[in-house]
């Protein structure tokens, strides 16, 4: 069968890569979450002091710095996916925290670290048979994939799910303060200048708030079926 390049774009924490992962695992095909990409490079910022006490972002530090920014993923053996890495450190779990989330979006405005990002992803899925989960894969990085998805879900569907997954894990939460960061890195996401969150003309919409996680897989994989049946 041929292989296809399958862009998902959406809303934060809206199921984008749970969808992207489930699918492929099912279809054997090669998973990238381009959020780590950017929430690494805001870690390096973090971890690098190039943001100030009012989060200002050293704008000039980070571009001169971004070519010793190496991201990479590397196979969890266990779950079988791919984990973040930045300068061959494993940092899967780091990025994931309120720290980054609070300051990514700034860091995915800046031209210059988009560039240097959407170079490495169109690298990475030049052989096609990719699931790409972000913002612009339908419009900016593969604006060919055969296949596009945008993912949309009520605000508060999607915080309250963020905030069981942190529930189960032990990590303690506030429901508010991830609501607030959701909607915020949204209207982030969707007003910047450079690849704004949108939906590409051809992509097909999804609304999983009602959705369970089976209903969405399947879903989703009639989808590819009729992708690839084409
Ligand atoms: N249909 C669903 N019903 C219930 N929970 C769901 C559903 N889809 C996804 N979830 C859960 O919602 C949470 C967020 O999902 P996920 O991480 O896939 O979102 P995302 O869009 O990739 O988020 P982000 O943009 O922040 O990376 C996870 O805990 C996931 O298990
Ligand atoms: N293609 C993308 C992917 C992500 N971003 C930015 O990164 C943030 C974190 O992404 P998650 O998927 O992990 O939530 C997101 O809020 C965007 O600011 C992006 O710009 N383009």
């Amino acid at each position: 069968m041929k292989k296809i390049t399958i862009a998902i774009d959406g809303f934060s924490s809206c199921g984008k890569s749970t969808m992207a992962k489930d699918l492929a695992r099912e279809v054997g095909y090669i998973y990238v979450d381009t959020g780590a990409m950017y929430r690494c490079v805001t870690l390096y910022a973090l971890h690098n002091g190039l943001f100030d006490k009012d989060n200002n972002i050293d704008i000039a530090e980070l571009e001169k710095r971004m070519p010793q920014i190496v991201l990479s993923f590397s196979l969890n053996n266990t779950t079988g996916m791919p984990e973040a890495c930045l300068n061959g450190e494993n940092v899967e779990l780091d990025i994931r925290s309120m720290e980054v989330s609070k300051r990514v979006s700034h860091i995915a405005a800046l031209p210059f670290v988009r560039r240097a990002l959407v170079e490495q992803q169109r690298r990475m899925g030049k052989e096609k048979g990719i699931v790409m989960d972000g913002r612009d894969i339908g419009t900016t990085v593969f604006p060919d994939a055969e296949l596009k998805i945008y993912v949309t879900a009520n605000a508060r569907v999607r915080a309250q799910r963020r905030y069981d997954e942190l529930k189960a894990k032990g990590i303690e939460a506030d429901f508010e303060s991830i609501l607030h960061n959701v909607e915020e890195r949204d209207y982030i996401d969707s007003h910047r200048e450079v690849s704004p969150l949108t939906k590409a003309a051809d992509a097909i919409e999804l609304d999983n708030s009602r959705m369970t996680l089976s209903e969405q897989k399947q879903w989703l994989l009639d989808r590819f079926h009729e992708a690839t049946e084409q």
